[in-house]
């Protein structure tokens, strides 16, 4: 369990998250939504490790993990996705997935000297690992094409691949439906709740589409200016008041994303 305990930060005199506590139980789909600027993306990057916090603690499965960095994070199987680096668009789908940190044994010089015949293995048994996460994911017809050439939507699987590639045990998910078509969308949807139920990953997932959030999260937290304002199952949060109140006052477009 992830347990986030009055985290704060601030930019300067900005109090980007300010006092948010909440828990993330092993196991579930939670949904982080908010009006713009709430603090979501700020929050998921302290817990994250990649930014510090001003003050408050996070610990996960008791063991405080506040302000660590997102490798040490990395090992201990609590990820967050990331864009695919520039560098790496011009490899190809399946040699991304190889290059996810930690999947490999790594390039040392005692098995550069004496591991070569070890390295072919671990090689071969990577480039299948990766097969294994394309087909999971659908894209297995993209294995030999650049990262940097599929769709937007093939992109976001292909980081969750990348989760995949190593023992990841709860996985952060920052607007994976942005620029993403439906039917992709649905794709990705489809595949976060397998990699729940048959893998058993533990998702954080910040989403502006409410339907999405509605098909695979439950519990969804709700944030306002820097803190927890509510939590419940989309339908509770949608009659909640003061999450109509925090949505309405940024605006008729957040009301309207909102449902209320
Ligand atoms: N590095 C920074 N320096 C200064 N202010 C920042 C920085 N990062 C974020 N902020 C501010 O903190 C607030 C929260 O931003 P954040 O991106 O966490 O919100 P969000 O809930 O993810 O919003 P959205 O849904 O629009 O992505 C915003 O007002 C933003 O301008």
């Amino acid at each position: 369990m992830i347990v986030v305990d009055d985290l704060h930060k601030h930019f300067g005199g900005f109090h980007a998250v300010d006092g948010a506590s909440l828990r993330i139980e092993p196991g579930s789909i939670t949904g982080l939504i908010g009006p713009n600027g709430a603090g979501k993306t700020t929050l998921f990057n302290v817990i994250a490790g990649v930014l510090p916090p001003t003050s408050g603690r996070v610990t996960m499965d008791g063991e405080d993990i506040t302000g660590l960095a997102p490798h040490t994070l990395f090992h201990k199987g609590l990820l967050r996705t990331f864009q695919i680096a520039h560098e790496f668009s011009s490899m190809s789908c399946r040699e991304n997935l190889m290059m996810v940190p930690g999947a490999q044994s790594g390039e040392t010089l005692w098995n550069t000297w004496f591991g070569r015949k070890r390295i072919a293995d671990e090689e071969r048994a990577l480039a299948a690992k990766a097969d294994e996460v394309l087909e999971f994911l659908t894209i297995e017809h993209l294995a030999d094409h650049k990262a940097g050439q599929v769709s937007g939507g093939q992109k976001k699987l292909l980081e969750l691949g990348r989760t995949m590639m190593v023992d990841a045990k709860i996985v952060f998910l920052d607007e994976v439906g942005a620029g993403v078509n439906r039917t992709l969308l649905n794709t990705i949807g489809d595949a976060i709740l397998r990699l729940n139920a048959e893998r058993n990953y533990t998702f954080v997932v910040i989403e502006h589409d409410m339907d999405f959030i509605g098909k695979i999260c439950d519990p969804v937290i709700c944030m306002a200016e820097g803190h927890v304002l509510a939590e419940g199952t989309l339908a509770e949060i949608k009659a909640n008041e003061q999450v109509i109140e925090a949505y309405l006052g940024t605006g008729l477009k957040n009301k309207d994303k909102v449902g209320a």
